[in-house]
């Protein structure tokens, strides 16, 4: 008998019987969807691949894009797929259950960010592939748990706080001691990413960690490793489980050796003497994490989160300004005029001299729109939900577990969400702060910053900052020329899109 069955034991036969379970589950699967999706009377987006194989290439050609610095391509390239229906948002579906949108529709990402704000979220599968690095913390979290890390870091940022310039004024002397003289070429970027990284430890803690002074820190290594891994396992999830990590958990055991004795020295505080400190200008974030909290695992995750919410895309955001300035000399001199107007060459700007300035404030915004910190962001369904349908057509269903892929710089370099080229209003490809003397963008077309609920809680801060420095710079320096290749920068996308090529730039100082 058992001889009789053996031929059907042989390999072909094997593997002829599991590719039939996986067919036949993938067509319960797909139906299962398909029922959910009637069910729910909405409809699917038009699809990105129409069979496992194809879906998978698409996969791959997104794995290689990144790693060639053309992610923003090859999303863009999604579109092909699209119809008059949907021409903004398609999905993508591998196994036939749950499925992957990809969009840069300001409507539906104004859903997902605040119409249906309680339907979207983290995750937790974002939260299972980032809680090494960032534990429960803010950017990890969802829900209540979301909701008290924002109530608690919340009144850090409050106008009181952020107008207080003084840690601003000594980190951009501090940098701009190090820049080299007039005319020399130097790395602006590298400046700026320390600069930003001291900015943001004194904020927090207290005390910086004067990268400036110390460039080579073990820190600062491993935070950029440890954010290269990060983006790279976000990416491959779930198979992220298969990518060797011990050089991300060297790099996050670093971080902790630095972060834990700054929260020792908080919990060594008690209530009393924290309330005491609380009136007084050197209490910090971490005196307010240590008032609210004793658990050193929840202000370690608030720290590491904050520390990189508040470098990178501050950084970069001034490097992609400088850029952009280099290529415009008299978009340059004007901002020069602006700031020697209401500062004089060298008086130190106050809060409501930053804000007031308006072609210093459209520069930046012009520089966030071509350049949002944050290029490419997803949410996932927590529950089963829709992205609204084009006027007149069904909603899009969402099903519990579909993630949503957004990218507010596909969004943000839509032509046609624009008004046409005009001499008031150049091309959208084309830097240009004069753009918005007229002109105010749609709703939800210009959000560099996101929206609805979980808005950047750093905005005000990093706006005030960056103006800042930016005044402080320009205040001194009459002229600045870019000594790369203008046209060879390209965009690198890790979390945070940065210039690929650092800023290589000279700047004359003008003469008293
Ligand atoms: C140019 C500068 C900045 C840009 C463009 C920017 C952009 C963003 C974006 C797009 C998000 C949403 C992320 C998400 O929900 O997935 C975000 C969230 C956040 N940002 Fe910023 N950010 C900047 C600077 C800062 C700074 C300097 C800080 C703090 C020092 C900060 C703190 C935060 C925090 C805590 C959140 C989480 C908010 C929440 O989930 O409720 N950001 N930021």
């Amino acid at each position: 008998m058992i001889q009789q069955l053996l031929p059907f034991f042989k390999p072909l036969y094997i593997a002829i019987g599991t590719l039939s379970i996986l067919v036949v589950f993938r067509i319960w699967v797909r139906a299962r969807y398909a029922y959910k999706v009637a069910a729910a009377g909405g409809v699917h987006a038009p699809r990105l691949a129409n069979n496992p194989f194809a879906a998978a290439r698409w996969i791959y050609a997104i794995g290689v894009a990144q790693a060639q610095n053309r992610l923003l391509e090859c999303f863009n390239s999604a579109w092909t797929w699209a119809t008059p229906e949907s021409p903004n948002t398609v999905e993508l579906n591998i196994s036939g259950g749950r499925r992957t949108f990809y969009t840069r529709d300001p409507e539906h990402i104004k859903a997902i960010l605040t119409s249906k704000f309680a339907d979207y979220g983290k995750g937790p599968e974002f939260h299972r592939v980032w809680r090494p690095f960032l534990g429960d913390s803010i950017f990890t979290t969802d829900r209540q748990q979301w909701q008290d890390s924002r109530n608690l870091i919340r009144p850090m940022f409050i106008k009181n706080r952020v107008s207080d310039l003084e840690i601003f004024e000594h980190r951009t002397m501090v940098m701009m001691g190090k820049f080299p003289k007039s005319g020399e070429t130097f790395d602006l970027m590298n400046l700026f990413y320390r600069y930003t990284i001291d900015v943001i430890t004194d904020f927090l803690l207290g005390e910086s960690i004067n990268s400036l002074e110390n460039p080579t820190s073990k820190f600062i290594a491993a935070f950029h490793d440890v954010q290269r891994i990060q983006t790279m396992l976000s990416i491959l999830s779930p198979l992220d489980r298969f990518v060797p990590q011990r050089k991300y958990k060297r790099g996050i055991k670093v971080l902790e050796e630095f972060i834990v004795p700054f929260i020792d020295k908080a919990l060594a505080l008690d209530n009393y003497e924290l309330d005491k400190l609380s009136k007084e200008k050197s209490f910090t974030f971490l005196h307010a994490l240590a008032k609210y909290t004793r658990d050193p695992k929840v202000i370690r995750d608030q720290i590491i989160a904050i520390l990189l919410a508040g470098r990178d895309t501050t950084a970069a955001t001034l490097c992609w300004t400088f850029y952009q300035l280099s290529n415009y000399p008299a978009t340059y001199a004007k901002l020069r005029r602006e700031i020697l107007n209401v500062c004089g060459p060298t008086r130190e700007p106050t809060y409501d001299d930053l804000k007031n300035m308006k072609y210093l404030n459209h520069t930046l915004n012009e520089t966030l729109r071509l350049y949002p910190a944050v290029p490419f962001n997803v949410r996932s369904a927590l529950a089963d939900t829709s992205l609204p349908g084009m006027p007149g057509q069904p909603d899009i269903t969402v099903v519990k577990g579909d993630s949503v892929f957004y990218s507010t710089l596909a969004m943000q370099r839509r032509h046609d969400l624009y008004p046409p080229s005009s001499p008031d209003f150049a091309p959208p490809d084309i830097f240009s702060p004069e753009r918005w003397e007229k002109w105010n963008p749609k709703a939800w077309c210009y959000i560099p910053f996101n929206g609805g609920p979980r808005i950047c809680v750093g905005q005000n801060f990093a706006l005030t900052e960056m103006a800042y420095t930016i005044v402080r710079i320009v205040q001194r320096y009459e002229r600045i020329e870019y000594r790369g290749d203008w046209d060879q920068q390209y965009h690198k996308v890790e979390i945070v899109g940065t210039p690929g090529h650092g800023i290589p730039i000279a700047m004359y100082e003008a003469k008293s």
